[in-house]
C-alpha cells in the first residue's frame, strides 16, 4: 500500500507560474538559517539538505535548537535570514498553509491533535476541504490500533496512538516532506518499534526530517545525519558513519 496520491496530480499544482521542479533536486535546501525568539537567536547560519525519499535524523542534546529548526521550517517562526528552499521554491516568506498545501508535513513534539473529538473526527479535520476521503482509509491502513479507536476520544490514547493520530493527520495533507518532531516521546516502550516500523515505511514514501532522543532509533530508520550544537551544524554524515564517529558522544553529552 501506499500513501494517499501524489500531491504533483493537486489541481493547484497546475496553477504554479514557478518553472517546473526537477524530481531529482533536494525536496529541502536550508542555507544559512538564523533564527530564535525575540532577539534572543537560536539557530546561527545553519545549512542542510534533504533528499528526496528517505529519512535524515537530527539530533543533539537538550536546547539546541531542533525544536526551532522545525519551526522555522514549518513557518511557525519567521527566520532572521537565510533562505529554506522547499520543493525547488524559496519558502521563508511563505505562510504555514501556503508550506502545507505545498506538501509540507510537519508534527510538532506538543499535543498535536484535538483532546475532546473523537479519532474519526480528528482524521475528518485532517481531511478537510479533500473530496476524496480515501486518505482516511489509508492511514486507518496504515495504523491499524486508530481503526480500533475510531469513536473513542482523542485525549483519553494512549501516548502511542496520540502520535499515531497525529501522524496519521499530517499524512492526510499529502507531504512531501513530513517532519516529526520526537515522534516517540511519551510512548510507551513496547509501542516504539511499532512507531519506528511505520517510520521506516514512510521514508520510502517521502522524505523525512526525524527529531529524535532514541538515538539508537533515529541513525537506524535514517540514510543522513546532522548532529546539532548550539544552534549549528556540528556533525554531518551516512547515519552509520555518524553512528561510529567518537565525536558524536561529545555533542550528545549534557
Ligand atoms: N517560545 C520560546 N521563547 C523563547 N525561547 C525559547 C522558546 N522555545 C524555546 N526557546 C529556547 O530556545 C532554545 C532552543 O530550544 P529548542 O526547543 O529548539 O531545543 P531542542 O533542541 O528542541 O530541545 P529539546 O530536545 O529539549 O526539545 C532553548 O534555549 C530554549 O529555551
Amino acid at each position: 500500500m501506499t500513501a494517499p496520491s501524489p500531491r504533483s496530480s493537486a489541481p493547484h499544482a497546475c496553477r504554479r507560474s514557478t518553472p517546473p521542479v526537477s524530481d531529482t533536486a533536494p525536496i529541502l535546501q536550508v542555507d544559512k538559517l538564523s533564527s530564535g525568539y525575540g532577539r534572543s537567536r537560536v539557530l546561527f547560519d545553519l545549512s542542510l539538505t534533504v533528499g528526496r525519499h528517505g529519512a535524515v535524523a537530527i539530533l543533539g542534546r537538550n536546547g539546541v535548537g531542533k525544536s526551532t529548526l522545525l519551526k522555522t521550517l514549518a513557518g511557525e517562526i519567521r527566520p532572521m535570514g537565510g533562505v529554506i528552499r522547499f520543493d525547488g521554491i524559496e519558502a521563508q516568506d511563505e505562510s504555514t498553509e501556503r508550506r502545507a498545501r505545498r506538501g509540507l508535513g510537519y508534527v510538532p513534539q506538543e499535543q498535536a491533535v484535538f483532546g475532546k473529538m473523537t479519532v474519526r473526527e480528528n482524521l475528518l479535520l485532517g481531511a478537510i476541504g479533500q473530496r476524496d476521503k480515501s486518505g482516511i482509509d489509508y492511514v486507518l491502513d496504515f495504523f491499524p490500533k486508530l481503526a480500533q479507536r475510531l469513536g473513542q476520544a482523542a485525549g483519553t490514547l494512549s501516548g502511542g496512538e496520540r502520535k499515531m493520530l497525529a501522524i496519521g493527520r499530517a499524512l492526510l495533507g499529502r507531504p512531501k516532506l513530513l517532519m516529526l518532531d520526537e515522534p516517540t516521546e511519551g510512548v510507551w516502550i513496547g509501542v516504539i518499534g511499532e512507531i519506528a516500523d511505520r517510520l521506516r515505511q514512510l521514508s520510502t514514501e517521502m522524505s523525512v526530517i526525524l527529531v529524535e532522543q532514541h538515538i539508537e532509533l533515529a541513525l537506524d530508520v535514517a540514510r543522513y545525519a546532522y548532529v546539532m550544537d548550539r544552534g549549528q551544524i556540528g556533525l554531518e554524515g551516512a547515519a552509520a558513519d555518524v553512528r561510529n564517529d567518537p565525536r558524536l558522544l561529545k555533542y550528545l553529552s549534557p
